[in-house]
């Protein structure tokens, strides 16, 4: 018997198609995505992971040709059929695999996106700029150089920079498409303990390639295969008794 209280759920995945052109790349796939969890979507290169990451704020939107059927429900909000994708895209953040950080000063890189809401205020932004800082591990690392070029910092730092960037948007959901893969094992150890730090405030859900990643740091693991949601459940499950074969092969290396 699971002992575990389940969390409300914050995004529901209803039978969600999704086509490049003529290529189906996402078949019938349904999740519920509990909030302030983290969430680890796995499976072999090609199977849809990021695909299916990108259609929760929408990001497939700026792809020529694609096409999406079925549901994304947000807090009771239908995604797909409310067009204000700026408002999504705030309050669905993402971080990608390699930090885009732009050729400016830290300060600036974490005020961009609060100035481009329309927050002029010096105190206001030296605030957000400080929390996100905080939140994201690497206050203490920056704050005597905030107005360095932020592309001087290691890949780490840089890739810390970027989740304090998407935390100063103040979003509910954090996106991650393979946050680490491009780190070194400390800097990877440090992004993994921020990423379980911050699931008390966020919901977040994270690509992942490193079994023992999604193992360390998810609490729910789907596991997706040509397109398709195979097992969905309790990461602990998943990783010792999952219920498909195909998982259990997957989970022990036998392919992928
Ligand atoms: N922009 C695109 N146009 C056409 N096909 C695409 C596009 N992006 C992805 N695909 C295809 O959709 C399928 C799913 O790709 P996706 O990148 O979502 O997989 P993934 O599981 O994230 O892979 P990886 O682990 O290698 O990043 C693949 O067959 C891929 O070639």
């Amino acid at each position: 018997m699971r002992s575990k209280i389940e969390k409300a759920s914050k995004i529901a995945v209803k039978d969600l198609n999704l086509f490049y052109g003529e290529k189906q790349a996402l078949y019938g796939v349904s999740l519920d995505i509990r909030e302030k969890e983290v969430t680890a979507l796995i499976g072999p290169s090609g199977c849809g992971k990021s695909t299916f990451l990108r259609t929760l704020n929408r990001m497939n939107d700026l792809i020529d040709g694609v096409k999406i059927t079925g549901d994304i429900i947000i807090d009771s909000e239908n995604i797909y059929k409310n067009n204000d994708v700026i408002k999504l895209r705030t309050k669905v953040g993402m971080v990608f695999q390699k930090p885009n950080l732009f050729p400016m000063s830290i300060y600036d890189n974490v005020a961009y996106g609060p100035r481009m809401q329309g927050i002029k205020n010096k105190k206001e932004l030296n605030k957000i700029v400080e929390e996100s800082l905080r939140g994201a591990a690497i206050w203490d690392e920056v704050k005597d150089r905030l107005k360095s070029s932020a592309l001087g910092l290691s890949g780490g730092q840089q890739q810390r920079i970027c989740i304090a960037r998407a935390i100063a948007m103040k979003p509910d959901v954090i996106l991650m498409d393979e946050p680490t893969s491009a780190l070194d094992p400390i800097s990877t150890l440090k992004v993994e303990e921020l990423i379980t730090n911050m699931k008390k405030d966020y919901t977040i859900v994270i690509v992942t390639h490193n079994m023992q990643q999604a193992a360390r740091i998810s609490d729910k693991t789907a596991f997706f295969l040509n397109g398709e949601v195979v097992e969905f459940d309790d990461t602990d499950i998943i990783f010792s008794t999952p219920r498909d074969q195909r998982t259990e092969d997957y989970v022990t290396g036998r392919f992928g």
